[in-house]
């Protein structure tokens, strides 16, 4: 058994992604050893900045990469839903363990629920995807930009600045978050990200040994329904900072059912599909297909020419 070289970022989130990556492929392969190397990418050192105007494509993920191409690190661990829909020639998904809770969560002082937030109610988050369909159901509500990791955005909460705000409930569980938690969102009010809740490992396709290790840990419903969701994405030609949503399960016969959604930043504008079937990459262009027919496209053109001011 071999030694392998872990690539991670260094925030609180990704460390407790890896570190229990790493703890399970001990548990499968007890004579491995791991070596964690921390790395700081473009989006770590960029915080401050609106992030959908620097492009937000793989902001996260790029330094991560070529240390893989290096041979620097074997494989790394990513929150799947910040990859872009393709990945670069030479680097694979090995493995894509099973997905936690995929929803979004609202968090608030005093305990208030979406539809009990006052009028006027000031509302946290730089995701476009969660101010669309925020404001789909509450256009009275006001959005402001929330930045930073997990604890700096429930600190900037606590201190006041917001009347809620809103994160994914799989960072907030990993990092054993049981705080100010107001409210589940229901995936009809907010359909997640492509691959909110799940976990991609990335290594180098010809690199079979780790692909043989990290095979273990591949969850086959999951992997079936992110794929769906990410050629979904890939139809739509979206990166992370558009508002784009997609979620799919998976039935026991291996049917998929996957919703994919666009909408406009303002949420005046929302389209929606839903359908089932049982090739994930057909799925996903069949939904993003039904959607640009009903002029989703013309909402992501302007969504991009705004970006680019
Ligand atoms: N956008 C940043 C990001 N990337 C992954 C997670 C954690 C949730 C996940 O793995 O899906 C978060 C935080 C959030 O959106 O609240």
């Amino acid at each position: 058994m071999g030694k392998w070289k872990v690539g991670t970022r260094r925030s609180k989130l990704a460390l407790t992604q890896t570190n229990w990556v790493v703890q399970k492929l001990k548990e499968l392969a007890p004579q491995a050893e791991f070596e964690l190397h921390e790395i700081v990418t473009k989006g770590d050192r960029i915080l401050d900045v609106t992030l959908s105007k620097v492009g937000g494509k793989g902001l996260f993920v790029k330094e991560i990469e070529q240390s893989l191409y290096d041979k620097e690190t074997d494989f790394a661990v990513h929150s799947l839903k910040d990859m872009p829909a393709e990945l670069p020639e030479g680097l694979v998904i090995g493995a894509i363990p099973k997905r936690v809770d995929p929803r979004d969560v609202l968090l608030s002082l005093d305990g208030k629920t979406l539809d009990e937030l006052k009028e006027g109610a000031l509302v946290g988050t730089s995701s476009l995807r969660r101010s669309a369909q925020i404001l789909a159901h509450r256009p009275d509500i006001q959005i402001e930009s929330l930045r930073g990791n997990i604890d700096t955005r429930i600190r900037k909460l606590e201190e006041g600045n917001f009347d809620a705000i809103i994160l994914a409930a799989a960072g907030l569980a990993r990092v054993n978050y049981e705080g100010n938690i107001s409210q589940f969102l229901p995936v009809e009010i907010s359909l997640p990200a492509v691959g909110q809740g799940a976990l991609a490992i990335e290594c180098r396709a010809d690199d079979e040994e780790t692909l043989a290790l990290l095979k273990q840990l591949d969850d086959e419903p999951t992997r079936l329904a992110v794929t769906a969701e990410r050629s979904f994405l890939h139809k739509l030609q979206g990166g992370c900072q558009v508002p784009i949503g997609a979620y799919a399960t998976v039935g026991e016969d291996k049917q998929i059912t996957l919703t994919g959604m666009v909408g406009s930043p303002d949420g005046k504008q929302m389209f929606k599909n839903t359908a089932t079937g049982r090739d994930p990459q057909a799925l996903g262009v069949q939904v993003a297909e039904a959607l640009l027919a009903q002029g989703a496209g013309e909402v992501l053109a302007q969504v991009l020419r705004e970006n680019e001011q």
